[in-house]
């Protein structure tokens, strides 16, 4: 049997096909050209940093295939706004519907809503997503190691760059990770959660680590729930996080990023 991530990859290399029909690159090309400039993603990291406190990228996140439904009132939005005054250097916005009941248009909601810069979160497999990506207002884009080779990394960094977006790269394992330190991007994701069987270990994060060079900025992603979590991180001197569950089962998602983080200010 397929895991997990297999399937959605199959899936996407239909939505792909079918997103071609009616909307072509040219199409998204003159949408693109339409966009007002990006957000500095890696710039709003490093900024917090500089003033020594941690990065949070805040993730929208309404569902996930190994959560069920997380949040049932969701307003991209207001949760956008909740987040940028909480002090959160960046937004991370599901776009992925089958899956994850993300959606395009909470990604330009959001982006609305506040002056963040934005990444979507989905899975891609093809460069015309790449395209798609900025045509919805994107700042910068995932990469996911475990769905991609080398050199379709390689392209589609090259194609982000070249429309402005930044990219996060992400990585499980050592192998991913020899890749992705193949690319130019200071955006070193490592996933505590195993896309293929959903277990969860922060381990992941600092197993890992060692293998990093300094110029590098390593993001611990998912599982971060508790002050421990980030204690643990601080530790071990990750100072970037990107969370979404732990702030999206709370009434007020701004709030509960200053109960984990502490409440400095942007
Ligand atoms: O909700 P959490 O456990 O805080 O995790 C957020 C984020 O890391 C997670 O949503 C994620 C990380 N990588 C992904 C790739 C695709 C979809 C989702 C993800």
């Amino acid at each position: 049997m397929s895991d997990i991530l297999q399937r959605i990859l199959s899936v996407k290399a239909e939505e792909v096909a079918a997103a071609r029909q009616h909307t072509s690159q040219a199409m998204l090309e003159a949408q693109i050209a339409q966009q007002g400039p990006t957000r500095d993603f890696v710039g709003a990291i490093r900024a917090r940093h500089a003033r020594q406190h941690p990065a949070i990228i805040a993730e929208i996140k309404k569902a996930s295939p190994s959560k069920g439904v997380i949040r049932e009132d969701f307003e991209p939005a207001s949760i956008a706004a909740s987040y940028a005054s909480a002090g959160a250097a960046c937004l991370s916005v599901l776009t992925d519907a089958p899956f994850f009941q993300g959606s395009p248009d909470y990604l330009k909601a959001a982006r609305q809503a506040c002056d963040l810069p934005v990444l979507r979160k989905d899975f891609l497999v093809d460069a015309y997503q790449v395209y798609e990506a900025r045509a919805m207002g994107a700042d910068c884009i995932l990469l996911i190691a475990a769905a991609l080779s080398l050199a379709q990394m390689q392209d589609m960094e090259r194609l982000a760059h070249q429309l402005g977006m930044a990219v996060l790269v992400e990585v499980h394992n050592g192998d991913e990770l020899t890749a992705a330190l193949q690319l130019s991007t200071p955006l070193i994701g490592i996933n505590n959660r195993n896309l293929r069987t959903f277990e969860v270990s922060l381990d992941t994060t600092l197993d890992l680590l060692a293998r990093i060079p300094a110029d590098r900025i390593v993001v611990t992603e998912s599982g971060i729930l508790q002050a421990a979590d980030v204690a643990l991180m601080q530790q071990h001197q990750v100072h970037t996080y990107l969370v979404g569950e732990a702030f999206m089962r709370q009434p007020d998602p701004g709030v509960a990023l200053q109960a984990l983080f502490g409440n400095f200010n942007a």
